[in-house]
């Protein structure tokens, strides 16, 4: 019999449960024993929701809940926490929290630790942070366990979910230490007691089977630091050690987001001490056939979960195709050796779309090709179900005729479309003028002091922000009440701006729910669903719009609102756009295409816009590339190709401007050194880059690139709350200039104000641009 399983279910709820509990328990206005309680409840729907979808006993993933991040939780369960919380004198939760956003009461001031993307998705994770001495140790509770009692009391036995030692091992940083430290050779023997611990006290509780995501066996691991002897060695090291612990329980190593390739020799190192295997057939069919080989060689017979149903995308699976897959893997390795899996965790897809009623009643042929988190499992089920001779004829004919009518819908293609992509030309992607022939023509215009500053776009969407936004939805005022407001925001904001004395100023995007279901909401080829929220970071959570055919932009998207904001101050205000690869990577989108295309599309449609807010007189134009890092594929093969048709795309958006209109662009997440070259490509006029929970010797690529652009990495970190002294910003600028040029540094915050208060925001400005005026006197 195959078996139906899944890998990891969203945390916050179907109508953002957990965000609402969470952001009120820090605000006071929830107990602890309310937010134990209130996400007791989450887990117990969402396992109860796999359940009754039919997911096997035992593969209903525990462990996966989190009030803030996953990999956070690991470091705190095994006691890797570093010094400056420990110190605090506060109760644990408060602990986890000043880890994740920093700590600021009374005279105790302590930043957040590092936060960065989660391999290729929105998705953020904390970053381990490790000394060399390191001492792991259980903490007073130990989340796994508690977690997979409280499901076996509710009647559910679960398959909890550990960050692999491995992955865990190379996702830290060590601080104090060179780079020539070997995180595997010198934690492995340290981190294996700590684990065994927590293994035994699962088994203890009744575990069966244990999920560790060894996701970086999909990444290009081995160097010349990490050689192929010294992971197979510390693989099996780990897992030998385990098994002979806990005999008992069976080890699943989970692996998504990109095929196993060669990595498969550390799979086959450990294969006696393993059970199972999963991989991801959704971005990496390919791996289907050798993997399946491999695995049918090795002397044990281990479980092959094959990863069909796409965690990373909302279309309904075309359940023939993935039938046949799986069919594949019975056929070398028999039945009782197939799980049926998403390709990775389902954290990544929102939770139902039963409730989705706009998409239902106004786009109904679309919304019958879409699939939830909750639909997803039914699917996994009818996959099972049909490979082990059950009759769900009556879904899959349903499913058939959604696949087909899809792939003829005339929905979707607009033949003048493709013709417009197809027409692009080289001429179309350049400049023209080089940089240092633009910026002094761009001076003559702009006439802006060294050290120039500015924001990256967002300010404080308040709370009174949002429930206009939320009454205007609702028909409790007009578009007039709704636009009036907004203006007055926006004037309200570049008074302050002025006040603070910042030289390029924004509109704050008041107008805009997120930066690209905006623009989604103004092109054709788009749907937007009610409910169907993802987590970002933290509480934080983003809508995805959902970009199902060819691409068009009616009418302006921005312009009268930016005319607008250059009409109320005399200093320039910069047009906001978000740009293609952003729009693409931050939305769902089709899979019948190659993205390269839709994000051409996408491009095309910029373009437009960038024209027209240049046509009406704006002078500074930033296109935010906000994800363009994060779009990287993981495995080096194939980066290239990525990077070619992505800052291609970036180009075709933004030149088509004057030499004296100065392009600007924005990119979050800072590990930038594989993907110089490109930005140097991308030759805008000013580049700004979030950077300020990162080594600030990570800017040593800008200088061993000769890059000779405007630039501003982030001067503090604006995902937390806390405020960032002048003595703290100008200690981080005097640091930047040692790697970035005096005559090419701009001053700004790491990404856009949204998420923060004004009460944080005024004095955080106030202090970045005293900085500047320190720097003007001082070079
Ligand atoms: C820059 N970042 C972004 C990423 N991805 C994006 N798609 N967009 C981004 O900007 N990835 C990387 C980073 C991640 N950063 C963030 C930052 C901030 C958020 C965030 O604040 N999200 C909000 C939701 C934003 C939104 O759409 N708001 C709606 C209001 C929806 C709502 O909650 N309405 C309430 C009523 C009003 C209220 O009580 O507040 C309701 O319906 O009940 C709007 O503005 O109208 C969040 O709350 O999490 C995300 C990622
Ligand atoms: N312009 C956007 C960029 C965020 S990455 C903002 O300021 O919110
Ligand atoms: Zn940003």
């Amino acid at each position: 019999m195959v078996t139906a399983t899944n890998l990891g279910f969203g945390r916050i709820g179907i109508k953002r449960q957990l965000k609402f509990l969470v952001e009120k328990y820090w605000n006071g206005k929830v107990t602890y024993d309310e937010l134990i309680e209130g996400s007791k409840n989450l887990r117990a729907a969402h396992w109860t929701a796999q359940k009754e979808a039919g997911i096997a006993d035992g593969h209903i993933p525990s462990n996966d809940f989190s009030y803030y991040d996953h990999v956070l939780d690991n470091s705190f369960m095994i006691g890797a926490i570093p010094e400056r919380y420990q110190k605090l004198d506060i109760v644990p939760v408060e602990r986890y929290f000043a880890m994740a956003r920093g700590y600021q009461r009374d005279d105790i001031d302590v930043q957040a630790m590092e936060m960065k993307k989660w391999y290729d998705t929105n998705y953020h994770f904390i970053v381990p942070e490790l000394v060399e001495n390191q001492e792991f140790k259980l903490a007073y509770k130990v989340k796994a366990v508690d977690e997979f009692l409280e499901a076996k009391e509710l009647g559910i036995k679960t398959r909890p979910v550990l960050q692999g030692p491995i992955t865990y091992l190379l996702q830290a940083k060590v601080k104090g230490v060179d780079a020539s430290f070997n995180n595997l050779t010198h934690f492995v023997p340290r981190i294996i007691p700590v684990y065994v611990e927590i293994l035994k006290r699962l088994a203890d509780a009744g575990a069966e089977w244990i999920q560790f995501d060894e996701s970086y066996l999909v990444m290009d691991i081995v160097n010349e630091k990490y050689t192929k002897e010294i992971i197979q060695n510390a693989y099996q090291t780990v897992y030998k050690a385990f098994k002979e612990a806990v005999p008992s329980l069976k080890f699943l190593i989970a692996t998504y987001f990109d095929k196993v390739d060669s990595n498969i020799e550390f799979v086959e190192a450990i294969a006696n001490e393993i059970d199972g295997l999963h991989i991801d057939l959704v971005r990496a069919p390919q791996q289907l056939q050798p993997v399946v080989e491999k695995v049918k060689s090795f002397s044990k017979k281990i479980v092959l979960s094959v990863g069909v149903i796409d965690g990373r995308n909302i279309w309904k699976t075309d359940l023939s195709k993935a039938i046949k897959t799986v069919q594949v893997a019975i056929d070398a390795l028999g039945s009782e050796n197939v799980f049926v899996a998403p390709s990775c965790s389902l954290l990544h897809v929102p939770h139902t779309l039963s409730t989705e009623e706009n998409i239902k009643n106004n786009s109904p042929e679309v919304y019958d090709w879409l699939s939830f988190a909750v639909e997803k499992l039914d699917e996994i089920s009818t996959v099972a179900k049909a490979v082990n001779g059950e009759n769900v004829s009556e879904k899959l004919e349903a499913n058939q005729k959604s696949i087909n009518n899809r792939s003829t819908s005339p929905l979707i293609h607009k033949p003048e479309v493709k013709e417009a992509v197809k027409n692009v030309t080289p001429e179309m992607l350049t400049r023209g003028t080089p940089f240092a022939e633009r910026i002094v023509a761009q001076q003559k215009i702009l006439n802006l002091p060294k050290f120039p500053t500015t924001t990256i776009g967002s300010y404080p969407q308040s709370k009174e922000v949002r429930l206009t936004r939320q009454k205007f939805r609702k028909g409790e005022i007009t578009k007039e009440e709704y636009d009036q407001f907004i203006k007055d925001e926006t004037l309200r904001c570049i008074k302050k701006q002025e006040e603070y004395g910042l030289d390029v100023i924004v509109h704050g995007e008041f107008e805009r729910t997120d930066m690209v279901e905006f623009f989604g909401e103004k092109m054709e080829g788009y749907i937007f669903s009610q409910f169907g929220w993802v987590q970002s970071y933290g509480s934080r959570c983003v809508k995805p719009p959902i970009l199902y055919g060819d691409i068009v932009r009616p009418q302006p998207m921005t312009v009268e609102m930016i005319k607008y904001a250059q009409t109320c101050t005399e200093k320039p205000v910069k047009g906001m756009l978000t740009g293609p690869v952003t729009i693409l990577q931050w939305s769902f989108v089709r899979d019948d295409q190659p993205r390269s295309t839709t994000a051409y599309q996408l491009a095309l449609a910029i373009r437009k816009e960038v024209k027209d807010l240049e046509e009406a007189g704006i002078k500074v134009i930033q296109v935010d590339e906000a994800a363009l890092r994060e779009g990287l594929p993981l495995r080096k093969a194939d980066q290239d190709n990525y990077l070619q048709w992505a800052i291609d795309t970036f180009l075709l958006a933004t030149c088509c401007v004057k030499p004296t209109t100065q392009v600007h662009t924005h990119m979050c997440y800072s590990d930038f050194n594989d993907i110089f070259t490109s930005i140097k490509r991308m030759d805008t006029d000013a580049i700004t880059i979030e950077n300020s929970r990162s080594d600030l010797k990570l800017l040593n690529a800008f200088k061993q690139y000769g890059y000779t652009n405007g630039i501003g990495p982030g001067m503090y970190d604006i995902h937390s709350p806390r405020v960032p002294s002048y003595e703290e910003i100008l200690e981080r600028a005097r640091e930047t200039l040692k790697y970035i040029d005096s005559e090419l540094l701009w001053i700004n915050p790491d990404c856009g104000l949204k998420t923060r208060g004004w009460a944080e925001v005024e004095p955080s400005l106030k202090n970045l641009v005293q900085v500047a005026v320190t720097l003007r006197k001082e070079n």
